[in-house]
């Protein structure tokens, strides 16, 4: 199946800063790829280019078959977009707005519009300049996702939006994916992304620094883990836990001795990947009790941000 979505060694420079340097990735039908990175990291550019809003320096974006740059306003039909900085008349009521997307857009099932607009809970005979930040944020979701494009491209779109209606929101993106669209969309949360998303796209001053499916990034993702002992870690326990892949400092706290038979010794570290090995070595243990916790995404995530890369930022200024 031919990708909705091709980005190829995609640049974006403006003046001495690199903001997007030779990202390639895909999105094909059918998937969400969500895109995250700290404050700067090049999401909302990617998405721009995407749009053709502005001119790649450097490698190309093909958006359903056709080079986003080079293509007209009817490919702007196919395409769903919410910008991060979403422009909006203030004088217009919601109505007035989705008419006018509409024009831009359509043609819009009418329907479908209306179930968005009840969904997510959206007031449209309000005029805009009276809307909260969360309310503006849904009416820039029914505007993108009115006319069934074949693409959705949404920068931050849960931003200012309540737990509710997030969740209304991931609904919504498993719809779309079941639909056969394909969506890209940037976030700063990677609980949410793990929720909606099938690949994770992680860009840091620019660089692609992983690309994964959510389920081989959970599979790397740091545990927690929590030992209590009855009797003080040998040297040769200590060892074989390492060797396990329990990553391990001795710890200070004091012992559970709250507990009748409480532990005599604690032992808090993190596993990385699958708990199986060191399964193997706790059975050999005096295990008083044991926490293995759920994968940590945001700490694997919040790894590569901070994966500082030696001189990157002159190679980012220094193009
Ligand atoms: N028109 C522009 N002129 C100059 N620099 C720009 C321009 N637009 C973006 N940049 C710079 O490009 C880099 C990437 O910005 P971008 O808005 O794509 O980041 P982002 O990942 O969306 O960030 P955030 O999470 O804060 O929204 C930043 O350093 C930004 O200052």
């Amino acid at each position: 199946m031919k990708d909705a979505l091709e980005l190829r060694d995609l640049t974006k420079v403006y003046g001495s800063l690199t903001a997007l340097d030779g990202v390639s990735l895909s999105v094909p039908p059918g998937s969400v790829v969500g895109v995250i990175g700290p404050n700067g990291a090049g999401k909302s550019t990617t998405m721009r280019l995407i749009l053709g809003l502005i001119r790649p320096s450097g490698g190309t974006a093909i958006v359903l078959g056709t080079e986003s740059w080079r293509s007209g306003p009817s490919l702007r039909r196919r395409v769903g977009y919410l910008p991060g900085d979403l422009k909006l008349d203030g004088g217009a009521t919601g109505h007035d707005t989705l008419r006018y997307f509409g024009l831009i857009s359509g043609p819009v099932d009418e329907r479908f519009r209306n179930e968005l607009v009840e969904r997510l809970e959206f007031d449209p005979s309000r005029r805009v300049r009276t809307l909260s930040k969360g309310n503006r944020q849904k009416l820039g979701l029914v505007q993108a996702l009115m006319h069934r494009p074949e693409l959705l491209v949404l920068d931050e779109p849960t931003s200012g939006l309540d737990p509710l209606m997030q969740r209304e929101f991931i609904a919504l993106m498993r719809e779309a994916k079941a639909a056969g669209q394909a969506v890209f969309l940037s976030s700063h949360v990677i609980s949410e992304v793990q929720h909606c998303a099938d690949h994770v796209a992680v860009i840091r001053q620019g660089d692609l620094v992983r690309s994964a499916r959510v389920a081989e990034l959970r599979d790397e993702a740091p545990r927690s883990v929590r030992l209590e002992l009855d009797a003080p870690l040998t040297a040769g326990q200590a060892e074989a836990l390492r060797q396990a892949g329990l990553a391990f400092r001795p710890t200070d706290d004091p012992p559970n001795t709250l507990r009748p038979g409480g532990a005599a010794t604690v032992v808090e570290g993190q596993v990385s990947g699958s708990p199986v090995a060191l399964l193997g070595v706790l059975s050999r243990l005096g295990l008083v009790d044991v926490v293995i916790e759920e994968p940590d995404l945001e700490q694997a995530v919040l790894g590569l941000y901070a994966q500082a890369a030696p001189g990157m930022e002159v190679g980012r200024h220094g193009r």
